[in-house]
């Protein structure tokens, strides 16, 4: 069984992935990877439609790794995304209000996220729109807000553990 984490962009899924395990798979480094360039770089040259399709690739590629797999925001925006993300019963939703998310953001400088680029109103608006996206696609959901890595991947262990039972 593979664990997945998904949430907006700065909810911390690749953060808490490499507290939940050693050998985590992160989807942007796996995709940066592949393309042989920075996301922001990609994004610039060849747009974020290219960029989808290039993760859908890599995604379905790791899915079925049976470890853990940060994904990145966007994860949701592509139909055959979703479709796999629904078959999976191990998928995690880090859940946070958008004010803590921009200022997560915005303090994380070595990550340039291009959507992230636009003012706070357009920003709030993708998170709006995927919001929904998120949570029906959760078999659980941690609020990520006031925890620390450490508490979140407690969280996650301890819902895997009663789910073995
Ligand atoms: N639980 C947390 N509490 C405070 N800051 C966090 C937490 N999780 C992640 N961060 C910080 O927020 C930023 C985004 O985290 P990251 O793991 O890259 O998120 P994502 O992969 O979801 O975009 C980073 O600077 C990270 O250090
Ligand atoms: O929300 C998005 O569309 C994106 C989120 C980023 O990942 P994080 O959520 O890990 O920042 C990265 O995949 C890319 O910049 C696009
Ligand atoms: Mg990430």
């Amino acid at each position: 069984m593979t664990l997945i984490l998904i949430g907006f962009m700065g909810s911390g899924k690749s953060t808490v992935a490499g507290v939940l395990s050693e050998n985590y798979v992160d989807l942007d480094l796996e995709i940066v990877r592949k393309i042989g360039m920075p996301i922001a770089q990609f994004f610039e040259k060849f747009g974020e439609a290219e960029f989808r399709v290039v993760e859908h690739q890599v995604f379905s590629e790791l899915i079925d790794s049976g470890g853990v797999i940060a994904t990145g925001g966007g994860i949701v925006e592509s139909p055959e995304n979703r479709e796999l993300l629904a078959l999976q019963s191990e998928v995690v939703y880090l859940k946070a209000n958008f004010s803590s998310l921009w200022q997560r953001i915005n303090a994380d400088k070595k990550n340039v996220r291009p959507l992230a680029q636009n003012g706070a109103e357009i920003v709030e608006k993708l998170y709006e729109k995927r919001k929904k996206s998120y949570q029906g696609l959760a078999d659980l959901t941690v609020e990520v807000a006031d925890k620390s890595p450490e508490e979140i991947a407690q969280i996650i262990f301890d819902w895997q553990k009663g789910q073995k039972e």
